[in-house]
C-alpha cells in the first residue's frame, strides 16, 4: 500500500474533537464556533443600540413576568446573576427574593474551563472582581440551586440558549444530578432561529424575553 493513497491531511480522514463526552466533528465545530461568534456580535450590538428606556421599560417588563412563573413554586434556593454588558438587571428582584426568605446564590467562575459555582447572595454583602470583572461574592460556601435564571446573548426556538462562548452554564448543568429549572431571560431582540445545538448544549426549560 502507497502512504500516498491516505495522506494524513486528506479531508476524508475526519478529525474530531471529545467536548464534554461527546464526539464532535471538528470542521462542524469550527463552522458552528464562527457562526455564534458573529451571531453574539450582531447580538451585542443590538443591546447597544437599545435605548435607556426600552432597556428599562422591558426590565420591567421581565420582572413582572419572572415574579408570576415564581410565585406558587417550591424552591428555596435560586441563582440569578449579576449583570453585565447591557443584560437586564434583575437586582431588584435580587433583593426581593431575598427579603421573601429566598436563598439568592450568584454564578462563580472559580476555575477556567470548569463548572461555574455559586454563592450566596445578601443585599450589601462583600463583592470581589472574578473573572471577566464580573462582580461576585467574595465568601461563602457553594450551594446548589433549584432555580437558574441564565441571561441568554440569544436564544432559539428550542429553548437553546447563546450565552458569552465560555461554556460555562453547560458545563455546569451537565456536571449536576439534580437539575435545577433553568429559567433563560433576555430582550424580545434575543429570540433567534437557531444556535445550530451540538451535542453539549443543553435546552432550557423555560424562556421569558420582554
Ligand atoms: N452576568 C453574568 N454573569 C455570568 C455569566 C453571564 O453570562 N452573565 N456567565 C455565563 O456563563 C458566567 C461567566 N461567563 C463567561 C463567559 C465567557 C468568558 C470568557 O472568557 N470568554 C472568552 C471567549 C470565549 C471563547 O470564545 O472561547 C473571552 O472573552 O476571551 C468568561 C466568563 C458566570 N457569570
Ligand atoms: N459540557 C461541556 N464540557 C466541556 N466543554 C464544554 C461544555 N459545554 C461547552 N463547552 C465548551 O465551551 C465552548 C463554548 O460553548 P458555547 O458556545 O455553548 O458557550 P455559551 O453557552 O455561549 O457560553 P456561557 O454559558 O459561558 O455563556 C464550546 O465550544 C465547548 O468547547
Amino acid at each position: 500500500m502507497h502512504e500516498d493513497d491516505d495522506p494524513p491531511g486528506d479531508p476524508a480522514c475526519h478529525a474530531h474533537k471529545i467536548i464534554g463526552g461527546h464526539l464532535i466533528d471538528e470542521q462542524t465545530y469550527l463552522d458552528v464556533r464562527q457562526f455564534r461568534k458573529s451571531e453574539r456580535e450582531r447580538l451585542y450590538q443590538k443591546r447597544r443600540q437599545q435605548g435607556q428606556s426600552d432597556r428599562q421599560t422591558a426590565t420591567s417588563a421581565l420582572i413582572a413576568r419572572l415574579r408570576e412563573v415564581l410565585t406558587d413554586r417550591q424552591f428555596e434556593t435560586i441563582a440569578v446573576y449579576w449583570p453585565i454588558r447591557g443584560e437586564p438587571d434583575l437586582r431588584p428582584l435580587m433583593t426581593e427574593l431575598y427579603g421573601a426568605g429566598k436563598k439568592v446564590l450568584l454564578p462563580v467562575v472559580l476555575e477556567r474551563k470548569a463548572p461555574l459555582i455559586f454563592r450566596p447572595w445578601s443585599p450589601g454583602c462583600e463583592m470581589i472582581r472574578g473573572t471577566w470583572n464580573i462582580l461576585v461574592p467574595a465568601n461563602g460556601p457553594p450551594q446548589h440551586p433549584q432555580i437558574v435564571i441564565a441571561p441568554v446573548v440569544g436564544i432559539d426556538k428550542d429553548l437553546y440558549r447563546l450565552g458569552n462562548g465560555g461554556g460555562y452554564y453547560d458545563r455546569t448543568l451537565a456536571s449536576m444530578n439534580a437539575k435545577p429549572l433553568v429559567v433563560g431571560v433576555g430582550f424580545a431582540f434575543s429570540q433567534i432561529e437557531t444556535i445550530f445545538p451540538m451535542a453539549w448544549d443543553l435546552p432550557m426549560d423555560m424562556a421569558i424575553l420582554a
